[in-house]
């Protein structure tokens, strides 16, 4: 017996279980979500991408004002604190939540607030939070349960002084010296905030390079960017221990480094949100990060079952996502799926950094010859006029045929700068060409220039062979 049934049920109203909810909808099928936080919007609104990015937000605004000869006279005796941008930065979310709740209720989407997890391979139970039980009953059901950050045994979270990006955004006060512990993208964007509020920042990282999967010459910007900015990178680091005692914390390295700070920011990796989710009722199980096995129509091994966003893993971006989810629909309705590959990067931290396509390594290791195109923003009159100069833009094209390869970005709006290239790049057939920016006329002054700039810098050195 069930209290509810449908044709899709979703499980977790992040981007993933949001895109797919409305695109069930609109394309005729029944669908109920079941939410265990008491608002909408997902991590990602209240504990991910929204939050980080407003913070950011915030603190670059501070940074412009205080460097802007515009304001130099006016004095500001108040210190920035960290809870005042946090405060600035937190007014966005109940926006989002706004934003959210009204598609949900525009599409008369029923939402079951609590905890749900698989009595069969049609039914869930939803447990809330004052113990009320639900069952519902669906043909098909997503599972979009996110993901939260990893906590290794031998990091006391409970310590005051010890945060996750989750608790980060709780801190009631402004450390002076923080370590950020992990250098992917989240540590790397937390640094930047930090450092951006004049704390002193450890940055330690576990690879040999700042996020290796970027092309070269951006990780060294990267790199560059934020020693310039005082962060300490440390490359090639893993922990030994740490000890954290009333007025801050010490990380023993294995290299024999100790390191002391007012506080830490672990930042090492995600865990996929599937331990509530009872599934070894339905014999289905999860990896040691929590994630479930998905195929390219994002079906799990059983046939009505299926999973999209971090609960998945790679790429884990809410940009994906949200595109998982209709794709997830399509694969129900048997229409043709698009598996998300090829997801531009955007990594928000100062400068800001972008990417799609392939890496002059990558290209370099298959053997397709390419030349490069290089723009510095510096060069750019939207640029100077801006105050924000510091950056590059490269194209890296194929020498023979001119199709577009990769781009690569860094720079202030340089995650929107990249979609410019993104959408030449995938024209089909000769269409993808870096000529497109030697021969249109682009408004002026924009930060589009730097993509005619580049590609007659790249076309002008083939010329030249
Ligand atoms: C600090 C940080 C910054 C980020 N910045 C970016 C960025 O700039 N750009 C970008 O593209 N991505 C970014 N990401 C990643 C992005 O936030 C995630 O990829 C995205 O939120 C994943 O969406 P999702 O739908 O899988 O789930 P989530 O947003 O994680 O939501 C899952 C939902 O499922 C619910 N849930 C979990 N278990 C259950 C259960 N058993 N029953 C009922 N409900 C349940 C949760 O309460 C939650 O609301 C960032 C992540 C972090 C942590
Ligand atoms: N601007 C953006 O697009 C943005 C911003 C922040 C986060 N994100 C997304 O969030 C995800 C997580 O970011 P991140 O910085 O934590 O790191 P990451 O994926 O780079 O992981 C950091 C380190 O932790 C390890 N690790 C990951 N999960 C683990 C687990 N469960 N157990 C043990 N070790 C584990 C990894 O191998 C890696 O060495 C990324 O995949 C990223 O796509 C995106």
């Amino acid at each position: 017996m069930s209290d509810f049934e449908y044709d899709l049920l979703v499980i977790g109203a992040g981007p993933a279980g949001e895109s797919a909810a409305m695109a069930g909808v609109k394309n005729g099928l029944r669908v109920g979500v079941v939410e265990a936080h008491n608002m909408l919007g997902g991590n990602c609104a209240h504990r991910g991408t929204i939050p980080s990015k407003a913070l950011r937000n915030a603190v670059k605004q501070a940074i412009a004002y205080h460097s802007h000869p515009l304001f130099r006279h006016i004095h500001d005796s108040q210190p920035l604190t960290y809870p005042r941008i946090l405060e600035a930065a937190s007014q966005v979310i109940p926006k989002q939540v706004e934003l959210h709740t009204e598609y949900f209720t525009r599409n008369r989407i029923r939402v079951h607030e609590g905890v749900a997890s698989f009595l069969a391979k049609d039914k869930v139970e939803v447990i809330d939070s004052q113990g009320a039980r639900d069952v519902v009953a669906a043909k098909d059901i997503l599972i979009a349960t996110g993901s939260r950050p990893y906590r290794p045994t031998d990091i006391d979270f409970d310590h005051p002084r010890v945060y996750d990006s989750d608790t980060i955004l709780e801190m009631k006060h402004t450390p002076r010296t923080l370590i950020v512990f992990g250098a992917g993208v989240i540590g790397c964007e937390y640094a930047s905030i930090f450092s951006g509020l004049g704390l002193k920042v450890d940055l330690i990282n576990g690879r040999e390079r700042l996020l290796s999967f970027l092309d070269d010459e951006i990780s060294d910007a990267l790199s560059y960017h934020l020693r310039n900015n005082g962060v300490m990178v440390r490359h090639s680091e893993s922990h030994d221990r740490l000890e954290c005692d009333d007025h801050g914390v010490t990380l023993y390295l294995k290299s024999g480094k100790r390191i002391r700070a007012d506080a830490l920011l672990w930042c090492n990796g995600r865990t996929g949100n599937t331990d509530s989710l009872n599934l070894e009722k339905i014999g289905l199980a999860a990896n040691h990060r929590g994630q479930i096995k998905v195929d390219k129509a994002y079906r799990t091994e059983i046939e009505n079952i299926y999973a999209a966003g971090d609960v998945i893993g790679w790429p884990s971006l809410a940009s994906a996502s949200f595109d998982q989810g209709r794709s997830v629909v399509a694969a129900i309705q048997n229409r043709e799926v698009r598996f998300v590959e090829n997801a531009p990067t955007g990594i928000y931290t100062i400068p800001e950094i972008s990417s799609v396509g392939r890496t002059e390594s990558e290209l370099t290791a298959a053997q397709i010859p390419y030349e490069v195109g290089r723009a510095f923003f510096k060069d750019t009159a939207r640029a100077q006029i801006s105050g924000e100069d510091v950056g590059m833009l490269k194209i890296l094209f194929h020498v023979d045929t001119h199709e577009i390869l990769g781009i690569h970005c860094f720079g202030a709006e340089a995650s929107e700068i990249v979609h410019i290239g993104q959408a030449i790049m995938q024209q089909p057939g000769e269409a993808n060409n870096i000529s497109y920016f030697a021969t249109s006329t682009f408004n002026y002054p924009t930060m589009a220039e730097a993509y005619r700039v580049a590609a007659l810098n790249g076309l002008n050195r083939v010329n030249r062979r």
